[in-house]
């Protein structure tokens, strides 16, 4: 498999203009784009194609969360896309993780197949009020574990649960953490935070970055000065 960068912008945005707008200022070759629900929403596949044919690794983050027949083929359709990397909700279950995995053997050079554990952008007491009693940390290790049987490829978690899996599960097994803020930026929605070398430290191979670099006054030096503090 390519090397893929280890830095995926989240492209949070509504227009094929502002879209295209960010893209420009990013450094070509060295970050990947992470196209959420509210870009692919507003403009879809194509857009999605064409910064694949440009040569940009895509994480596609749609975050599926259905039966296994529709989880299935919605991660069929999103590899032909071209995308290198695919997500799916790990509360969806072993069977439906399954099904995703099985559906993408076909496929020459598959995405990486990846099951979102539990949101950064929620701490314990959010866990609680929606019926789970562990702590972040002991579902996302629950979750992470039933997504390894299935035989995905890893995880979305925060950076703060890195170590943990790392070790629990093995380091081949792929961890795409969110919730990334650099010193002095504000974390908004996000609950579970790190920075970036923070990150690298504790062993997360693709981190996803979006308000501090796309809301920064200059997204170029925000992001070369991410890079730059990871060593990149
Ligand atoms: O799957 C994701 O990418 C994701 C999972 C998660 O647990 N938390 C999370 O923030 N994300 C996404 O990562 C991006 C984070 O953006 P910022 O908070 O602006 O850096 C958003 O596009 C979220 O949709």
């Amino acid at each position: 498999m390519m090397v893929l960068p280890k830095v995926y912008v989240a492209l949070d945005c509504q227009t094929q203009e502002e879209a295209d707008n960010l893209v420009s200022k990013l450094p070509a070759g060295k970050v990947g784009l992470k196209v959420g629900k509210e870009l692919f929403t507003a403009i879809g596949p194509d857009w999605v194609k064409k910064q694949v044919a440009q040569g940009f690794s895509v994480f596609l983050d749609l975050k599926f969360h259905d039966i296994p027949n529709t989880v299935a083929k919605a991660v069929t359709s999103a590899a032909k896309m071209g995308v290198d990397i695919v997500n799916v909700h790990a509360s969806g279950g072993t069977e439906m993780m399954s099904a995703a995995k099985d559906a993408l053997k076909p496929f020459e050079k598959p995405p990486l197949l990846i099951a979102v554990t539990v949101l950064t952008s929620m701490s314990d007491a959010d866990l609680a009020e929606v019926g789970i009693q562990l702590t972040a940390e002991q579902q996302v290790l629950k979750l992470a574990k039933l997504a390894h049987q299935s035989g995905l490829d890893g995880v979305v978690c925060s950076a703060q649960e890195a170590k943990m899996l790392k070790s629990s599960i093995g380091t081949s097994f792929k961890l795409v953490t969110p919730g990334i803020r650099p010193a002095n930026s504000a974390a908004g929605d996000q609950k579970r935070v790190m920075t970036p070398a923070e990150a690298i430290e504790a062993g997360v191979d693709y981190m996803v970055i979006g308000r501090p670099i796309t809301q920064a006054g200059d997204p170029t030096a925000a992001i070369t000065e991410i890079l730059s503090s990871i060593g990149e």
